[in-house]
């Protein structure tokens, strides 16, 4: 048994078995003082510390929070984890004026981190990766979704996706991956884009689905990308298999990609900067999750989606942090909550929501992650603070001071 005291805040996040829509992004279930108890890495009970601590048994382990917050470990619902080397010389080119568009068709952007990943081994990407998940743990994230689509052949899309099963088996984090092949037309194919699709839907997909490596597919809807009727045969297909859906939808222009996702019954679509009225009710219709990523739009000097509107009309928001080399490096989701909030005016409360509960549920992990409360794995972070709006407040600092997964103390900083 492990027993938790002494925590100022235990935002625990409890209530409806749901993503949480409208207000209730803003009930954050915060226990004053409280306590938890966990077994075999399970939440066994959570309340005050006058009510919980009478159950605790002698022999438990006991961990004291110090009058500090104590949260549900980060859910980023959106990462590309995978990808060797790095595009800090196209950053510098757009901090030039170099737009986005033309640095890739200049054959930089995705096709740059594209050519690197295909030359790197499985260990060398794996030993990248690794070392990167260590950067989103010392955040306070504890899962992770992770896709694929800088190999873009058979082998080197297999190979990503065989390096994000080893994170699952050997790193605490919990990775779910979702298999990108449709991130962009590779070199090789820019001739013949039809035999590009072929390839995706008639031999990547199905031996991507028979190995059990990817548990969602996603495609990047976007003019110089997938067209809407390509990126819905692309994902018709896995949707066939049995794979679970997410879009990237709307980034540059609103090219219905929303309206897409919501009529192939995705979970999520994502980014939405340029979304309106028709993307917004159709993905609440549909009840699709929007997964926005604010330090993408950041990065870029882009527009941000609009975030307001879309809780005011009652979609089950996630924010997330698009880590990738070109748009968004960054792994810190309190960064994307400080920007959550500052540039689309989330209250901080929503942020949590967004980054937890809401985040989880659209992985399919809402039964087990996502909230402190009984029946859930212990994923749970200690943050050297007393309120739960500071994780917001300051920024560019590493606040998480113990990282849980599972009950297990996965990271710890060093007293400063
Ligand atoms: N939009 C497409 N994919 C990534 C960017 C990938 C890259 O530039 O390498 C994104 O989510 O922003
Ligand atoms: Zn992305």
């Amino acid at each position: 048994m492990l027993a938790v005291t002494n925590c100022a805040q235990l935002v625990t996040l409890a209530g409806p078995a749901r993503p949480r829509v409208g207000p209730e992004m803003r009930a954050l279930s915060i226990v004053e003082d409280g306590a938890m108890i966990i077994r075999d890495g399970r939440i066994a009970r959570v309340g005050k510390r006058e009510e919980v601590e009478p159950h605790i048994e002698p022999e438990a382990q006991l961990v004291d929070a110090g009058g500090r917050v104590v949260l549900p470990g980060f859910i980023d619902a959106h990462t590309h984890l995978v990808f060797a080397g790095t595009r800090a010389d196209e950053f510098e080119l757009r901090l030039a004026g170099i737009a986005y568009h033309e640095i890739a068709a200049r054959g930089g952007g995705i096709r740059a981190t594209v050519r690197r990943t295909r030359a790197a081994t499985e260990d060398e990407l794996f030993a990248l990766a690794r070392r990167r998940s260590e950067w989103f743990l010392r955040n306070g994230t504890t899962t992770l979704e992770v896709k694929s689509g800088y190999g873009l052949t058979a082998e080197d899309e297999l190979k990503i996706l065989r390096v994000i099963r080893r994170l699952n088996e050997t790193t605490p984090l919990r990775f779910i991956p979702t298999f990108l092949g449709a991130h962009t037309v590779p070199d090789e194919y820019d001739a013949r884009r039809a035999d590009y699709l072929d390839l995706l839907i008639n031999e990547m997909l199905p031996r991507i689905a028979q190995d059990g490596l990817a548990q969602f597919c996603d495609a990047f809807c976007e003019e110089g990308a997938f067209s809407v009727e390509e990126s819905r045969r692309v994902l018709s297909a896995a949707k066939r298999l049995g794979l679970g859906l997410r879009l990237h939808a709307d980034q540059f222009s609103d090219g219905g990609g929303a309206q897409l996702a919501a009529e192939l019954g995705a979970a999520t679509a994502d980014h939405l900067e340029y979304t309106g009225d028709r993307g917004i009710k159709a993905l609440r219709a549909a009840n699709v999750q929007p997964v926005l990523l604010p330090a993408s739009a950041y990065v870029l000097g882009a527009k941000y989606p609009v975030a307001r509107r879309m809780i005011e009309e009652g979609l089950a928001v996630v924010l997330a942090t698009d880590f990738n080399p070109g748009t968004s490096p960054t792994p810190s989701i309190p960064m994307v909550i400080s920007l959550a909030a500052t540039q689309m005016k989330i209250s901080l409360a929503e942020a949590i929501t967004a980054t937890t509960i809401n985040a989880a549920y659209s992985l399919g992990l809402g039964a087990r992650v996502g909230s402190l409360e009984a029946g859930k794995d212990a994923d749970f972070v200690i943050y050297d603070c007393g309120d739960y709006r500071e994780l917001g407040y300051f920024f560019g600092i590493e606040l998480a001071k113990e990282v849980y997964i599972g009950g297990r103390l996965v990271f710890s900083r060093p007293e400063s």
